[in-house]
This record gives C-alpha cells, sequence and structure tokens, in this order.
C-alpha cells in the first residue's frame, strides 16, 4: 500500500510478540466499552464488530456494509470503512494490554464496497518504538483470501487510563467495570 514514513516503523523497532496473558487462540475480544460506535452492543447504529485473535497478537472481524453505511446510493461511504479499520486496529493494540489512541490513520480503497458485502478484517502491528506503535489492517471482500478492497495503515500512541478519564466521560467509564491491566 502507500504508506507514508509517518506510519513505517523506523529501523530498530521491537517486532512485538503476544504477550503472556493475551486471550488464547481463536478466543473472541468481546467490547472494551458497550457504547462504542465500533465493537459496543449497545451502540444503536454502530458498527457492532465482533473480533478474535487467531494467534493472541493479531485482531480478525467481518464487516456486514448495511444501509446504514452508505455514502453514495448502494456503496458503502468511506469514512466507514475507515472507522471499521481504526476499530480492528485498536483491538489489535488493545492485546498488548497498554492503552493506546490513534494519533494518524492512512487508507487506501481498492474496490467499490457495495452494501450487502462482508469485509473480512485483519489488523496486525509491525512495530513498536516507544510510545508509538505502528500498524496495519486489510479488509477483504467476501472470504478471508478475498479481494483487498480496502487497506490501512497508523500510527497509534501509547497514554495512560488518565488520559481517558481526564478527556472523555470518566462516570461511563467506571460504570462499565472492566478490569483495564495496564502494567501486567
Ligand atoms: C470504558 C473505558 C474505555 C477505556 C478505553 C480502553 C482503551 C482502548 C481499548 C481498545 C481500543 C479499541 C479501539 C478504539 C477505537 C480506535 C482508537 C481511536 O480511535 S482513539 C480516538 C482518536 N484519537 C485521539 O483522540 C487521539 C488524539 N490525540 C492525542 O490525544 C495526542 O495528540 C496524542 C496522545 C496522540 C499525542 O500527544 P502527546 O502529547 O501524548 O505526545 P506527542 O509528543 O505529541 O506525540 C508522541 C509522539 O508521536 C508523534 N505523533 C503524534 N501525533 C502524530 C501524528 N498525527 N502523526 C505523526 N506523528 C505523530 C509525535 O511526533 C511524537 O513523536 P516523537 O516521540 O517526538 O518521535
Amino acid at each position: 500500500m502507500t504508506r507514508s514514513s509517518l506510519t513505517t516503523p523506523p529501523e530498530g523497532a521491537d517486532q512485538p510478540k503476544a504477550h503472556l496473558n493475551a486471550p488464547p487462540p481463536g478466543s473472541a475480544l468481546g467490547s472494551h466499552y458497550s457504547r462504542c460506535f465500533g465493537c459496543g452492543a449497545d451502540h444503536p447504529t454502530g458498527l457492532h464488530l465482533a473480533a478474535r485473535t487467531p494467534d493472541g497478537a493479531t485482531v480478525e472481524a467481518e464487516f456486514t456494509v448495511g444501509t446504514a453505511h452508505q455514502g453514495a446510493p448502494g456503496l458503502a461511504h468511506g469514512g466507514v470503512l475507515a472507522a471499521a479499520m481504526d476499530e480492528v486496529i485498536g483491538m489489535s493494540i488493545w492485546l498488548f494490554h497498554k492503552p493506546y489512541v490513534t494519533a494518524r490513520l492512512e487508507t487506501d480503497y481498492l474496490l467499490p464496497v457495495p452494501v450487502g458485502t462482508t469485509l473480512h478484517l485483519r489488523a496486525w502491528c509491525t512495530g513498536v518504538a516507544g510510545r508509538k506503535a505502528y500498524l496495519e489492517a486489510e479488509g477483504r471482500v467476501g472470504a478471508p483470501d478475498g479481494p483487498v478492497a480496502v487497506r490501512a495503515a497508523a500510527l497509534f500512541v501509547e497514554v495512560n487510563m488518565e488520559h481517558f478519564a481526564q478527556h472523555g466521560d470518566a462516570e461511563a467509564m467506571a460504570a462499565e467495570h472492566h478490569e483495564y491491566e495496564v502494567n501486567p
């Protein structure tokens, strides 16, 4: 894909391995927040991505494009597809048990994606250097080995959990009762 230097790991970046306490291969990841646009079950118009990890270090999910996701009549909106990429990439870096946010997301749109299409999404990390993590994702049409319709490359930056409490809704965060393991 056309990837900028900003989303390319520098020489000497660490190649991440599955975390010691990563979910076992094949596990469903669940949602990190019930009202998340990408994965929340309680979001009325969200993408409802249900991801799993095949190996504790990468993430897979399926996304079926619906009428709520259109840009041109009958075709997926590019921003919605970028959101799906952002979500699976975010889920994949969460596997390493540290909180990160998207700093930069680059997306290549290779094929039009009609309503009714199921995209097979996959995300993986290509390197970590200090607070910066470099990640990629792809969405394939109809099957895990189908033609690639969308590709993304991203730079995520590590933050602390206070980032979410300070800038977001601390009460909603507390109400979710998740145990976020940040320093395993
Ligand atoms: C119920 C509780 C829920 C809790 C949540 C649990 C965790 C999540 C779990 C699972 C996720 C699932 C999926 C979620 C959805 C997908 C993720 C999103 O969509 S996140 C939202 C969108 N993103 C933002 O809102 C970031 C907004 N930006 C910022 O907050 C800051 O700009 C931040 C943190 C990115 C950086 O700010 P600085 O002050 O901490 O650090 P500085 O020094 O500016 O940057 C650090 C390094 O990164 C580079 N950098 C930063 N931004 C860059 C950019 N846009 N392009 C290139 N480089 C950049 C800088 O040049 C610097 O590099 P040098 O260390 O000097 O080499």
